[in-house]
């Protein structure tokens, strides 16, 4: 399978890198002209389980669109409207679409896609060094989900399944995007904003009963928004999931403290949307959102 990756961030070196790694052929579409020449010149260094493996031989940003049986979007939610429009000409009628990205935000535009298109939740913990660009770190290791979304046939996750290499990384097949990308949701939204807010690692939410209440409060509202019955299930994934990435800086205050975009719209704002057309309140949820809005408006002032 021929295969191209869109965005060089974290998630797309990992994957472009892993493809690699297990033979894939590859070709990676980024932006940013001197990373292109780095990776050419120097290849891109996946660091896993202390072991280096450097990657070399990727593509970059061919010009020869069309043969690509998949395509793997790996940039933020809120740039996934624009690669639509700049990546239009990539693939052909049948090539599948993969979009890897935190909240539901971007199915609205995915949604107008005419090839078949698939989503996924990563579930690793992936840090692309800031100093030296080419550099990949696998800081938890985690798992890839994948789930149908529109168009897609069984011959095409067929083709999914024999692309990814269990021995290189773990991808896993869901059949319910919805539950799939919800149950991402749940715990990034009642995560990452307080955080943020908080300018605390995972672990403080649940150590801090102060803040642990904080967040009971927003995760009642985001279970009602999402009308969930299985309540107490995902509180228990919840507080888990800060104790297991206890040291952890979320990726929101990690974007707010490097003065980028925040994803939060595409998580709070989503959950804000779909709890407002049925007529429900979340005072916390709001105040939360708002406080973050203003917050990065504040800290660009500034720089
Ligand atoms: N990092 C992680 O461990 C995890 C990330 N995720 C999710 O995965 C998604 C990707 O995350 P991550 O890789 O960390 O994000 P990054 O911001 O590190 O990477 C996105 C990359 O895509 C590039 N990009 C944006 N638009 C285009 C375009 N039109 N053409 C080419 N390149 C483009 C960006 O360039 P530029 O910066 O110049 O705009 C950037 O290099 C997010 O939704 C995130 O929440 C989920 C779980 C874990
Ligand atoms: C799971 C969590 C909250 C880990 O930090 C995450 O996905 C993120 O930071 O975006």
């Amino acid at each position: 399978m021929k295969v191209a990756v869109i965005g060089a961030g974290a998630v797309g070196l990992f994957v472009a890198a892993s493809l690699k790694q297990q033979g894939a052929e590859v070709a990676l579409y980024l932006k940013n002209q001197q990373e292109q020449s780095l990776f050419e010149n120097e290849g891109i260094y996946l660091y896993k389980k202390n072991q280096k493996t450097i990657i070399t031989d990727i593509q970059m940003n061919p010009s020869n669109t069309k043969d690509f049986d998949g395509v793997i979007v790996c940039v933020k939610s809120y740039q996934v409207e624009q690669v639509l429009l700049d990546y239009k000409h990539v693939g052909h009628r049948h090539t599948n679409w993969l979009f890897l990205q935190n909240g539901m935000g971007h199915l609205e535009w995915i949604e107008t896609m005419t090839s078949p298109t698939y989503v996924g939740v990563v579930e690793y913990g992936l840090l692309k060094e800031k100093e030296q660009k080419n550099r990949v770190s696998v800081k938890g290791e985690g798992r890839i989900k994948i789930a149908p979304f529109r168009g897609t046939s069984s011959a095409g996750k067929a083709e999914w399944e024999s692309l990814f290499n269990q021995d290189v990384w773990t991808v896993l097949w869901r059949d319910d995007y919805q539950e799939m990308l919800e149950s991402k949701l749940i715990l990034n939204a009642c995560i990452n904003p307080l955080t943020a807010l908080l300018h605390v690692r995972n672990g403080e939410l649940v150590e801090n009963g102060h803040y642990k209440q904080a967040m009971r409060s927003c995760f009642t509202e985001i279970i009602e928004a999402l009308e969930r019955s299985d309540r107490e299930e995902k509180w228990v994934e919840v507080e888990r999931l800060c104790k297991d990435t206890k040291e952890n800086q979320s990726s929101m205050l990690t974007d707010l403290i490097h003065k980028r975009p925040l994803e939060l719209d595409a998580i709070v704002g989503y959950i804000l949307k779909r709890g407002e057309t049925r007529g429900i309140l979340m005072p916390t949820l709001q105040l939360v959102y708002t406080m973050l809005k203003g917050k990065q408006k504040a800290l660009n002032k500034k720089s």
